[in-house]
């Protein structure tokens, strides 16, 4: 029996059921049901999954603090986006009762969505239990028809336990090639995966589907006998991280594939299941601070399946510190064998900048 089985339960279920309504909402943006304005459809999905999963937190967990990405501010003066939020908030769920039940069932009123957004505002920390939610990472990607990721993870004291990401757009195969997403007209068939992190007890996928349990698999990173021969992953967003520092690592450590770009987390839940190999964050900012929500499911999920996440000076990064990573900068992530030469690599790169 896992040590966190009922953390893990419930991380679970309210990632599918926030999946649910992101999906919901690029599905109607294509058809013109929800503005296509970029910045509408956004901020319906990422309101409307903030609120699902905060609320089952609460109804499990009422003593939990969250350090969730949104809060309500912008809600409260805009009733149109509320209620259209609120549309859609109080018609998703994941159709099985049981699994409702789970997760306390629906929010009740408005009000109470309002009010579940903002429980996400802890300050973070070093002491007790935090759960950290982004409810939509990758918004460029979710955008686009690409990668995005639903994320939550518990951390206690600091430490990372239990880690969820939910990936509408990369395939339920873990064999499948790298993909950047279904931006190329790609179905839903056969796409939605649901990665999660135990610490010290491993990391599995299931597909991001209703009675999946049944089809949960132990994941692990591909073991690489030539650094050359590996691929990595890199943010689409040149503002995220260093595209030409990377590129310049990579040839270093003689790899020759081209980077897989993608949004989001999927980037480790990627190279988690051995689909990838390198997860690359170099920083093009001196001043960003990486948000614990961007990263915490993710470090967890490839520590379990065998790998090894640094900063870049090849610190572990540390959680502990509030909202954000301010001890850390940029991400190096590797299988545990690769990871001392593509770390030594990074140095030697940014060493002579
Ligand atoms: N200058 C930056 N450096 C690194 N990450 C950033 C920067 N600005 C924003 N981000 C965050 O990167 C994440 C997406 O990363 P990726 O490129 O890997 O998909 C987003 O959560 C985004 O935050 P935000 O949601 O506030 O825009
Ligand atoms: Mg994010
Ligand atoms: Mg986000
Ligand atoms: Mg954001």
């Amino acid at each position: 029996m896992s040590s966190y089985a009922k953390e893990l339960e419930v991380a679970q279920l309210a990632v599918q059921r926030a999946a649910i309504l992101t999906k919901r909402v690029f599905h109607e943006k294509a058809k013109g049901t929800v503005s296509k304005d970029d910045k509408s459809p956004v901020t319906i999905g990422d309101f409307g999954a903030q609120a699902l999963i905060i609320s089952a937190l609460k109804a499990n967990f009422p003593e939990d603090e969250i350090v969730a990405e949104e809060e309500a501010a912008q809600l409260k003066e805009d009733s149109n986006l509320r209620q259209t939020i609120w549309e859609l908030v109080k018609t998703t769920s994941l159709e099985d009762e049981a699994a409702e039940k789970v997760l306390g069932g629906a929010i009740k009123s408005e009000d109470d969505l309002l009010t579940m957004i903002d429980y996400g505002n802890s300050k973070g920390g070093a002491k007790g239990r935090i759960w950290a939610i982004d409810p939509i990472d990758g918004t460029k990607g979710f955008l686009r028809g690409g990668q995005y990721a639903v994320c939550l993870a518990l951390m206690v004291d600091g430490d990372v336990k239990v880690g969820v990401l939910g990936c509408p757009n990369l395939p339920v195969d873990d064999a499948a090639p790298l993909t950047a997403g279904q931006e190329s007209g790609q179905t839903d068939e056969g796409m939605g995966c649901l990665f999660s992190g135990v610490l010290s007890e491993g990391a599995t996928s299931r597909p991001l589907t209703t009675g999946a349990l049944s089809k949960e698999k132990s994941i692990s990173m591909k073991a690489i006998k030539d650094i050359a021969a590996a691929t990595f992953c890199e943010s689409v967003e040149a503002g995220h991280s260093a595209h030409g520092d990377q590129a310049e690592i990579a040839k270093k450590l003689g790899i020759t594939n081209p980077s897989v770009r993608m949004d989001s987390q999927a980037k480790y839940a990627s190279i988690a299941r051995g689909a990838g190999d390198i997860y690359l964050r170099l920083p093009v900012s001196a001043t960003y601070q990486e948000k614990i929500w961007d990263h915490a499911a993710g470090d967890l999920i490839v520590r379990e399946a065998g790998g090894v996440v640094t900063d870049i000076k090849g610190n572990r990064l540390d959680f502990t510190v509030g909202r954000t990573l301010a001890n850390n900068k940029g991400v190096v992530a590797a299988p545990a064998a690769a990871h001392p030469k593509v770390l030594e690599v990074v140095k030697e790169v940014l060493g002579q900048k």
